[in-house]
Formats: structure tokens, sequence, C-alpha cells
């Protein structure tokens, strides 16, 4: 295979400024090269064929819809302040939309554009029926209380539900930075009292949500598992690896995390389990080294301390579902005993594969000559400027694009989403018929060999060996979503990488993943047609 692809190098981008224009940089690279085949394969008269593609490829584009909202919170205090928040709708050529729940202070409506654009793309590369949406609502969730992130979470579903911008089959949300179950369970309660109290299938218009309120097993997980995933399926294959002169396989290779929070707790913890070493973990408050390895239940311990009857430390954060919550927190990585406090840059800090796993423009023009990684699996949601893009392909460094190798995160949201459009839990009606119809088998077989062999030396024992035992008696929900999820990353990674080889894009993932997402919703919309 070509490692270095004549179709990616051929255009520079300048760095961009915003995530928006970032998103839509790499957009215009991959529409660009798709447009001539696609004309050549729509139907009509010739001359009118281009124009049709280009109609298309601008909608596309573009955002369909945003909703702003701007409300009054009474604080715990008894001031008053204006919460403003967006959902942005970025296409509606699948329905539902699907998209997170993004709590930050820096959030405006570009980036909330410009993440809805990225899970559209995202969902079309793992095959998943959605367009693409985004929530963002400006606050700073560490400078209130409990009380209050409840009423703004609340207050802003009701206005989402007012117009339109959430239902289990207009608009589907999940969480994203600085929202987990509790929020989402919020968001369900509210939705399904208010709105969707008709609607039977009301607790699908958000995923992400604890069990008790029709949440999945895995979900959790899920997109710190699909990172795994998505590595592996590239650091298993020897060609790309050949391509950057690494060998295969996890064990002995050392990565770098950017970014301790659902994600990337997750992706430290699988990588760790497949026999790769954490040596740095940076969070917004510090970062921690050691080259000999970070154990990631060492350092998740660490950060929320068992709970001591005399105890004063603050109450964890992590997983709160609303609960009594029987932890106490450092709520922080820095002081970790077993490392070094780490003050440069540890996205240079020399490792096989580096993580940013928590913010988007992470990785720019500046900072890109210095990396020292072979592997950049995105984590994070843009966390790489096209400029970093460019540099990266230069320097033959293998970049395992946000659209493909973090979507294991909606791909269990839509698991949940049939779950509850299915009103039962997977494996629920299967399970028992299952290992009734594995007993059956094995002793089928055990009575046919002592029909055939006689039972003169007593009965044949059938054995069965300690993979199929689990299989048959061990099988939950959680192993059906994971297996799933494997499955999806699989099939997603093989159509990126014959991507790749067709326009000759060498190292160039993320041009073939948004190639592929492309192709996929153009498809939609070429028959559906989009105009009255
Ligand atoms: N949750 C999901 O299912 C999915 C999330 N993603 C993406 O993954 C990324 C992380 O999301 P998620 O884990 O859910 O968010 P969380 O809020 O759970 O965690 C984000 C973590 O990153 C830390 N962080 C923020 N800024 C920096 C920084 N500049 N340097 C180092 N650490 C920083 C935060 O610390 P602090 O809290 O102190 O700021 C926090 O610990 C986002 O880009 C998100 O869009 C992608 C797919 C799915
Ligand atoms: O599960 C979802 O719908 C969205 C997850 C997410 O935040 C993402 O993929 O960026």
């Amino acid at each position: 295979m070509w490692c270095r692809g004549t179709a990616g190098l051929a255009r520079g981008s300048p760095d961009a400024p915003g995530l928006l224009a970032m998103v839509e940089a790499f957009y215009g690279r991959a529409a660009a090269m798709v447009e001539a085949e696609a004309a050549a394969g729509v139907a009509g008269a010739q001359w009118d064929r281009l124009p049709w593609v280009r109609g298309l490829l601008e909608t596309i584009r573009r955002c369909s819809y945003v909703l702003e909202v701007a409300f009054p919170l009474r604080r715990d205090s008894g001031t008053w302040e204006v919460v403003r928040g967006w959902r942005a709708q970025h296409s509606q050529h699948c329905l539902p939309c699907k998209g997170g729940v993004r709590f930050s202070s820096s959030i405006g409506v570009d980036e909330v554009k410009a993440l809805a654009a990225l899970m559209t793309y995202k969902c079309a590369v793992v095959d998943l029926p959605f367009g693409g949406a985004m929530t963002g609502v400006r606050i700073d969730p560490k400078k209130y209380s409990e009380h209050e992130l409840e009423k703004i979470t609340r207050h802003f579903t009701v206005e989402m539900s007012k117009k339109g911008f959430i239902g289990p089959g207009i608009d589907v949300l999940a969480p994203d930075v600085s929202t987990g179950e509790r929020e989402m369970s919020w968001i369900a309660d509210t939705y399904t009292h208010t709105l969707g109290y008709r609607d039977i299938n009301a607790q699908a218009c958000v995923t992400g949500k604890p069990i008790s309120q029709g949440g999945i097993h895995g979900r959790h997980s899920a997109t710190g598992r699909g990172v795994l995933h998505g590595i592996e399926n590239y650091i298993t294959n020897t060609d790309y690896m050949d391509c950057i002169g690494l060998s295969p396989g996890f064990p002995g290779k050392t990565f770098v995390l950017q970014g301790f929070g659902k994600v990337g707790r997750h992706t430290m913890k699988y990588l760790h389990q497949y026999g790769a070493r954490c040596i740095c973990v940076g969070e917004t408050d510090g970062a921690i080294y050691n080259p000999r390895g970070i154990d990631p239940k060492e350092l998740q311990d660490y950060e929320q301390v068992k709970f001591s009857s005399e105890g004063s430390a603050p109450c964890c954060q992590a997983g709160s579902s609303g609960v009594s919550c029987s932890f106490q927190s450092h709520g922080t990585i820095v002081g970790f005993p077993k490392a070094e406090p780490y003050d440069g840059s540890i996205l240079e800090v020399p490792c096989d594969i580096l993580i940013p796993a928590a913010i988007e423009k992470q990785l720019t023009r500046e900072n890109a000559p210095r990396v020292q990684a072979k592997i950049i699996a995105e984590a994070a949601n843009g966390p790489t400027t096209p400029a970093a893009h460019e540099i990266f392909l230069q320097r033959n460094i293998l970049v395992i694009p946000d659209v493909y190798v973090n979507a294991g995160g909606v791909t269990v949201s839509f698991f949940e989403w049939l779950k509850n459009l299915n009103h039962v839990s997977y494996g629920r009606l299967s399970f028992k018929y299952e290992w009734e119809s594995s007993y059956y088998l094995l002793q089928s077989v055990q009575h046919s060999l002592e029909q055939w062999f006689g039972k003169s030396r007593g009965e044949i024992p059938i054995i069965p060996s300690p993979e199929f035992q689990a299989r048959v008696t061990g099988a939950s929900e959680k192993d059906i979503v994971y297996s799933g999820l494997a499955y999806t990353m699989e099939q997603s990674a093989k159509q990126i990488m014959a991507m790749a080889a067709r326009y000759n894009l060498g190292l160039d993932q993320r041009t073939a993943a948004y190639l592929c997402a492309l192709e996929k919703v153009l498809t939609v919309y070429n028959e559906a047609g989009f105009t009255y």
C-alpha cells in the first residue's frame, strides 16, 4: 500500500481558527474528491448532473436547524441569571437526529453546529440510521449546585420539547462533556412527563440513561471500548503498521492520554487490558508521568477514594446518577503517588499511541511538528486542526479520525434506542432458549456417540470447552452489546481502508472516512430527492 497518498497531500488547508471552519475544511476536501464520480453515477441529463450533485453536497454541508434558547435561572443564592444554549440538527436525511449534550462555558453556536455535523458524518461512517445533532449549554457546571444543574437541564428540555428538538422519532439526546447519566435521567423524566406523556416510546428521547430509566448495559464504557477496537483494527493490520514502522499488536506499546473523563478512563482501562502501557495522563489541572506505566484502576481509585465514615472530602461526581454517593474523591489525578508530576506538554511525550480524549483543537500547526507518537487516536471530537492533519500526513503519523474511532458511544446509544423501542432488554426472549438448545445439542451428540460406540466403558462424557461454557451460561446484555460494537467497528474500518485504497489516500484515514460518510448521505438525498 502507499503510505503517503497523493490525493490528500495535494490540497493544503489553512489552520482553521474555529471548529466549524475545521469540520467544513475536512468536509470540503472530501466533497471535492467525490463530486465528479458522484455526478457520473446519478440519473438525469448530462448538463444537469454536476449542478445536482453540487446542490446535494452544499445541502449536506450546511446545518439544517438551530434552536437558540435563553431562559432565566434563579440561583440558590436568590440571584437571577440568563442561561443560553443551542440545539443544532445538522442533517435530517435520516430521522431521528442524534447527538450529545455538552455543558461548557466556552461553547457557542458555531461549535454546536460543528459537533452536530461531526455526528452526521460519524453516524454514516458506522452505518447508524441517524442524522447528526448536538446541544451546547453555555455554563461552567463546576460553578452550579446539583439543584441548579437539575433546573437548567429540565428547563432546557422543556424548551427543546416545545420546539420539536427532542423526541424518540425526531431528535435523541445523549451525554457529552460534563454531562452523564444523571442529566440524561432528568431529560428522560422531564420529557416523558411533559410533551411525551402520551408516547409509549418517550424514554427513547435520550440515551446514556441509568438502567432503571431504560438505559443499556455497556453504554458507560462504550466510547472507550470503541476506541480500543478502532485502534485494534489498525494496529493489527500489518500493511498500516509497516507504513508507520510499528510492530503489530498492543502488547508493549506505550500510550499517552489527554482527559481522564468518561471516555478517557475507559479507553485507558481497555488498552491496559490489551497489553499497552499508559505512561502519561493529563487533565485540566495537571499531568502525571511514569515510564513504567500507570495502572488505570489505581488511578481511578485515587481519584475516587472509597468513602470512610469519618471522612470529609467532597463527594465524587463520576457516575453520578442522582442516588446518594458512596465515594469520596480527590477529584483530581494530581498527586497520584505512583507517578511524577509532569509539567511539559503531554501531547509531545514520546509514545506509540497518543489519545486526545478531552476537547477540540488540541493538535495544531504549532505543536504538530513536535508530536512524537506514531498513532493518534482521536477519542475527542475535533482535536486536530486541518494544518496539523497535513503535518501528520507529511510526518507519516497515522491519525485514526474522530468520526470513526470515537463512534462506539453513539453505536451503543443506537442499541439503547432500539431497546427502548422494543421495550425489552437484549437476550431476554432468547437466553434460556439458546441455553437449552446448546444443552440438547450436547446431549444428542452424547447419545449418538454412545449408540455408535456403545456404553461398555460407561457414559461418554461431553466436556464443553471453557469458552463454550462461558458463552452458553454467561451471556448478558453487555456481551451482546460488546459484540455488536466490535462488529460495527470492524466493518467500518474495512470500509474506510477500502476507500483509502480506492482514492489513493495512503494514511489519510480522515478523508477516507469523510468520503464513506458522504457517499452514504449523498445516496439517501439522491434517491429521496431534496426539493419541493
Ligand atoms: N461521552 C461520550 O459518549 C462521547 C464523547 N466524545 C468526546 O470525547 C471527549 C471527552 O468527552 P467525555 O469523556 O464524555 O467528557 P468528560 O466531561 O467526561 O471528560 C472530559 C475530561 O477532559 C478533561 N479536560 C478538559 N479540557 C482539558 C484539557 N485542555 N486538557 C486535559 N484535560 C482536559 C476534563 O477535565 P475537567 O472536568 O477538569 O475540565 C474531563 O476530565 C469530548 O471531545 C467528547 O465530545 C466522543 C464520543 C462519545
Ligand atoms: O451517543 C450519542 O448519541 C452521542 C455521543 C457523542 O457525544 C459523540 O459521539 O460525540
